[in-house]
């Protein structure tokens, strides 16, 4: 069985790519990392002077996290600054580890007293590894830092989405060059919204958190303070203690313009650090070159992103609710879902039947909001109804009342007779109107508000403000994707939604068939 927590000792950190092999076989969810000195010191000696530099290690540290995003897709690597940065006696990590792994062979009573008198948090019941690693060397650690100068107080910044390698390499590099305090300032809603995919980014306090545990996993001894910032600069711009600025190759401008306002108000500039790209070893379509948050949110696309609940609904038919915003994408959605085979039931389309001449909706609707809808036919004409609910919120609440009983009977009559396993109920506001409790999960979709208005204005021959109303009269794209399960974002080409329909397909069978 896999141990859910590991820490690897590494004593030649060239090795890393063959170490990270083997122990991911032994590791499930985190795996620490302790260098040892890189000049084979007898165990124990992590905290040994020869860490004295500690920037020297950015390169090193770097590499391994390169090597990380390269290998390990699910696993949570950190390595742990603390014996670099100074003489701590301790491992001291804030999981439980249950099992340590070497790369050099030890004696049975080195490996004991290593265990016992280094590592404070270790299980009970924990396990050790030694592996082989008599390969050779696939890092070149060359190429070290000019800037080898620890300053008191670092600062960094930015949105620290699903907390990635890249985010550990800029984190870690803070610590390494600081010698009191690390500032880290997270971007709140206001900064994110020209984000791809923003509504999946994950909230700002969530985001802090994570920041907070990372660092003060792999350096408990430093002092950090992870604050929100509503603007680029935060408290870079007024907090005189602050030295130095880590920034990454993209924001350096942004380090520049802190340092011209610094100079303004007369507050000592920051030395500018830009720390590397770790390039995304697999880049799929859409996604940039580099680790990204944004390639992170793609990859969400079709996959469970809020836990699904069981609802105690019968096991047949498995019912899918299909929901999003107006002009969103649902249809084509659904279109790719029916050549899956999995009927849909077109919520829209039955609500317009129900409008006909004889049903059940007729008579109703045109006592409620009087002749006018009525066309020469005696037809009720939809349009001119629209018109008077997607800009009247209390009209439209008095269209729903009537609409949405009748049309959930429908629903429910054919989800009863269905004979396929699962079953897709594609509706705009789904679970506004409670009928979330008959769909095993909600499936939604987003486009930028933008990108809707667009459609409306074509499709629909909407003026602009009209298609805001009808925008406006529906729930958010951040609420849909509250409600939601999986989300989609058929936002570019048509193959790039049905790719994300059938991930979600595939990985709907796993449920059902587990
Ligand atoms: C709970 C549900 O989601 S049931 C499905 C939605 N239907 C209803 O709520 C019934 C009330 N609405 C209606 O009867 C009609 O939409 C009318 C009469 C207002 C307008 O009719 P039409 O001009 O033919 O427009 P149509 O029915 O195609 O709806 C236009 C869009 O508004 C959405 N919409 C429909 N009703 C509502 C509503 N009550 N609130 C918000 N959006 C709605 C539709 O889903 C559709 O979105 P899409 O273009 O992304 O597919």
């Amino acid at each position: 069985m896999l141990a859910k927590t590991g820490l690897l000792i590494v004593s030649n950190p060239k090795h890393i790519s063959k170490l990270l092999t083997d122990a991911q076989k032994a590791v499930k969810n985190t795996l620490y990392i302790q260098l040892l000195s890189a000049l084979s010191e007898p165990l124990g000696s992590f905290h040994s002077n020869i860490f004295n530099t500690p920037p020297k290690f950015s390169r090193t540290i770097y590499c391994i996290y390169s090597q990380v995003s390269k290998q390990c897709n699910n696993l949570d690597v950190r390595v742990l600054l603390s014996g670099i940065r100074s003489n701590v006696p301790q491992i001291n990590t804030k999981k439980p580890i249950d099992i340590v792994i070497f790369d050099k062979k030890y004696t049975q009573a080195e490996i004991e007293n290593f265990i016992k008198t280094k590592i404070s948090n270790v299980s009970y019941k924990h396990d050790t590894l030694t592996l082989e690693c008599n390969g050779i060397d696939s890092l070149d650690f060359d190429g070290g830092d000019k800037e080898s100068n620890v300053y008191d107080h670092v600062v960094l910044g930015g949105t620290f989405d699903r907390l990635h390698v890249a985010h550990k390499l800029l984190l870690s590099d803070a610590i390494l060059r600081s010698g009191e305090k690390v500032t880290v300032g997270v971007t709140e809603e206001n900064m994110i919204h020209s984000k791809m995919l923003w509504e999946l980014v994950e909230n700002v306090d969530t985001r802090i958190n994570n920041v907070l545990n990372f660092m003060s996993d792999i350096c408990p001894e430093l002092k950090y303070d992870v604050c929100k910032i509503a603007d680029p600069f935060g408290p870079a711009i007024v907090d005189p203690t602050m030295d130095m600025i880590i920034v990454s190759e993209e924001t350096i401008r942004g380090g520049e313009k802190i340092n011209d306002i610094r100079r303004e108000k007369k507050i000592k500039e920051l030395k500018i650090v830009p720390i590397s790209f770790i390039d995304e070893p697999n880049p799929q379509e859409k996604e940039e070159k580099k680790v990204s948050s944004s390639n992170a949110r793609l990859r969400l696309l079709g996959t469970v992103l809020n836990p699904i609940k069981d609802k105690k609904l019968p096991k047949r038919p498995y019912v899918i609710g299909l929901t999003g915003g107006i002009a969103s994408g649902k249809s084509g959605v659904a279109g790719h879902l029916e050549n899956l085979d999995v009927p849909v039931i077109n919520c829209d389309k039955i609500g317009h039947r129900l409008y006909e001449k004889g049903q059940l909706c007729y008579k109703k609707v045109i006592e409620t909001f009087g002749d006018s809808v009525v066309d020469v036919n005696g037809e009720i004409n939809r349009r001119v109804l629209g018109s008077i609910v997607f800009q009247n919120k209390d009209e439209m609440q008095k269209l729903n009342k009537i609409m949405w009983p009748a049309i959930a009977d429908e629903v429910n009559k054919v989800i009863q007779h269905c004979e396929k396993p699962v079953i897709c109920v594609e509706a705009a506001i789904l679970s506004l109107a409670g009928w979330d409790v008959f769909c095993h999960e909600i499936w939604t979709t987003i486009v930028p508000p933008q990108e809707a208005i667009r459609r409306l204005q074509t499709r629909n021959k909407l003026t602009e403000e009209q298609a805001k109303n009808r925008i406006d009269s529906q729930p958010s794209n951040r609420e849909y994707v509250k409600q939601a399960n999986v989300v989609f974002s058929p936002q570019w080409e048509v193959d790039y939604t049905k790719s994300q329909v059938h991930k979600a397909w595939k990985l709907l069978q796993e449920r059902l068939d587990s």
